[in-house]
C-alpha cells in the first residue's frame, strides 16, 4: 500500500542513490518563497542543478495557484506543495484529492488537526500513487515559551514526538520537525519515518548570523549526521549574494556529512 509507513519510506530511499554528490543534492529541498511565478521560475532554474525538489507553499500558491506546480515539473524535480492542511476531515480530505490531481510529491498537513484529519487524508493519498503526505509536528518557530502558552505541557522534545506518534499511527509516512529533534525522533522511530526539517542555518553559531524567524536551527551537517532525510533550505540560499554558490557550499557540506556517517543508509 502506497501510504504505509515503510513502503513509502522505501519508495523515497529508492530515489536517494548514485554518487555522495548526487544524493546531498537530492536531500535539499528549496522553497519557491517569491511573490510572483517570474521570480520563482527564474530562481528555480537557477538553483535546480543543485537540489532535489521545489518546495510551493503559501505565497506562490495563494498567488499562482497549480501554475506554480509546472515550474518543478519543467525542470523534473520533486514538486513539495506545502499548504499545512488544517481543517475537519472531509475538507481536508478533499483538498488531499484537489492536490494529488498536481501530481506533487510531498504535501503537507498539520498533525494538530488530529487522528481523524490524518487518517483521512492518509487515506485519499493512498488512492495516489507516488504522493507523500508529510505531518508537521511543531513549527520551527516556535520556541518552549510558545508551547506554554498555548497550554502544551511537557515541552518541545516530548510534543514533537507524540505529534510524530500521531502522525505514524494515522497512517502518514513523514513528518516535518526541526532538526533540533530530529536525533530523538530517528532514535524513537527508527528508518520507518521519513524526517524533513527546515530551520536550517549554514555558517558557525556564533551568535553573528541571524536565524530570522526561526527559533529551531542547525546547521545541514548537523541535521543530516542527526538523522534528517530532507532539508528544507530558503532564505540562506535565496537571499544569498550568490544563490547558486551558496547552495552549491551546502550541497558540498552535506555530501562530506554523508561520506563521514551511516545515515545516508547505503
Ligand atoms: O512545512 C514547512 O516547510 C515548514 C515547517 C516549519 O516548521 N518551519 C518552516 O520554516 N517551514 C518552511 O520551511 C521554509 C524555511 O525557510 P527558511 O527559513 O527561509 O530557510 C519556509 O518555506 C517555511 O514555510
Amino acid at each position: 500500500m502506497a501510504t504505509l509507513p515503510t513502503s513509502s519510506r522505501d519508495q523515497h530511499r529508492t530515489s536517494l542513490g548514485g554518487s555522495t554528490l548526487d544524493e546531498a543534492r537530492r536531500r535539499i529541498i528549496f522553497p519557491l518563497d517569491y511573490p510572483s511565478l517570474e521570480q520563482a521560475r527564474a530562481a528555480a532554474e537557477k538553483i535546480a542543478p543543485s537540489v532535489g525538489g521545489l518546495k510551493i507553499g503559501l505565497e506562490l500558491f495563494v498567488r499562482e495557484g497549480p501554475r506554480a506546480v509546472q515550474i518543478g515539473r519543467d525542470l523534473g524535480l520533486d514538486i513539495f506543495l506545502d499548504l499545512k492542511l488544517h481543517d475537519i476531515p472531509e475538507t481536508v480530505g478533499r483538498a488531499v484529492a484537489a492536490a494529488a490531481a498536481l501530481k506533487v510529491r510531498y504535501l503537507t498537513v498539520h498533525a494538530a488537526g488530529g487522528a481523524a484529519m490524518l487518517s483521512r487524508a492518509a487515506q485519499v493519498a493512498s488512492q495516489s500513487e507516488g504522493l507523500l503526505l508529510l505531518a508537521v509536528t511543531v513549527l520551527t518557530s516556535l520556541d518552549e515559551e510558545d508551547l506554554r502558552a498555548q497550554g502544551i505541557p511537557g515541552g518541545l522534545e516530548a510534543h514533537a514526538r507524540r505529534m510524530t506518534e500521531l502522525a505514524r499511527a494515522s497512517g502518514i509516512p513523514g513528518v516535518v520537525a526541526s532538526p533540533v529533534e530530529v536525533a530523538g525522533l530517528r532514535g524513537a522511530f527508527g528508518r520507518d519515518v521519513l524526517l524533513v526539517t527546515p530551520g536550517i542555518r549554514p555558517g558557525p553559531r556564533d551568535g553573528r548570523r541571524s536565524t530570522d524567524d526561526q527559533k529551531r536551527v542547525s546547521t545541514p551537517s548537523e541535521a543530516i549526521a542527526s538523522g534528517a532525510d530532507l532539508l528544507v533550505i530558503g532564505r540562506p540560499i535565496r537571499d544569498a549574494q550568490d544563490p547558486l554558490s551558496a547552495a552549491r557550499a551546502i550541497v558540498n557540506e552535506v555530501a562530506r556529512t554523508l561520506s563521514a556517517t551511516s545515515s545516508h543508509g547505503k
